[in-house]
């Protein structure tokens, strides 16, 4: 079964010199349970690709169907309660915040939400346990190392079980340990079947996915 598909799909952003066309006709089936990597020279459009599978961006043009849905012509309400229901985020920059501790970072999807019950503070210990951070809930995340910081954010990103993990540079600037134990997650959560999609620069961490897509000029080239 497909978790995503995309048609023609293509973005342009409005810059100081007019358009500029990123994506220019993408068209890929990721299935569900894949842990797919995307590559492609710096610039060529991964996070945008990224950001628009993860329904943080519309496409200019053309299909976009998540894990049954599709999400051209949603409203951006609806685009932003599929995005909660399907999608988790995992980005170099984990965008933590700092007046709050780890355990409420982790609730963070909740707290917007307005929900959070004892249940979900178990969760979220769990969780925490789980990328090895177990009974460090209570400290502030500025006082975290980078790795420690990607961790939490990864339990963040998991706190709603969402069926598809997007990772943009999830280990980039990460000492060699702290990137191989966030790739271990990030396998751990695929072994449990959440579909996986990670941008990376970085050809040994690309070969421990099931598939590498390269994106060039444009468009995507397997
Ligand atoms: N919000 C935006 N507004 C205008 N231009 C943008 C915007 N986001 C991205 N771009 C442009 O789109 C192009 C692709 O950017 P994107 O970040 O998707 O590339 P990338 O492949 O992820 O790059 P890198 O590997 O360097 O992170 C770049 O030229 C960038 O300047």
């Amino acid at each position: 079964m497909a978790m995503i598909t995309m048609q023609e799909v293509t973005k342009s952003y409005r810059g100081p010199g007019g358009l500029v066309r990123v994506l220019k006709g993408v068209d890929l089936r990721i299935e569900a349970g894949e842990f797919v990597a995307v590559m492609g020279p710096s610039g060529c459009g991964k996070s945008t690709l990224l950001s628009l599978i993860g329904l943080l961006s519309a496409p200019t043009k053309g299909s976009i169907v998540i894990d049954g849905a599709e999400t051209a012509g949603l409203r951006e309400k609806e685009r932003t309660r599929l995005r909660a229901e399907k999608a988790g985020f995992v980005f170099q920059f984990p965008s933590l915040v700092s007046t709050l501790d780890v355990r409420e970072n982790v609730l963070l999807p909740l707290i917007l939400t307005g929900r959070t019950e004892e249940g979900h503070r178990r969760r979220a210990d769990a969780l925490l346990e789980a990328v090895g951070l177990g009974g460090r809930g209570k400290e502030r995340t500025y006082q975290l190392s980078g790795g420690e910081q990607r961790r939490v954010a990864l339990a963040r990103a998991l706190l709603l079980d969402p069926p598809l993990l997007l990772a943009d540079e999830p280990t980039g600037a990460l000492d060699h340990e702290s990137a191989h134990e966030m790739l271990q997650l990030l396998q751990d959560a695929n072994g449990r079947g959440r579909t996986v999609v990670m941008v990376t620069h970085d050809r040994d961490l690309a070969r421990q996915a099931h598939r590498v897509l390269m994106l060039r000029d444009g468009v995507m080239a397997e």
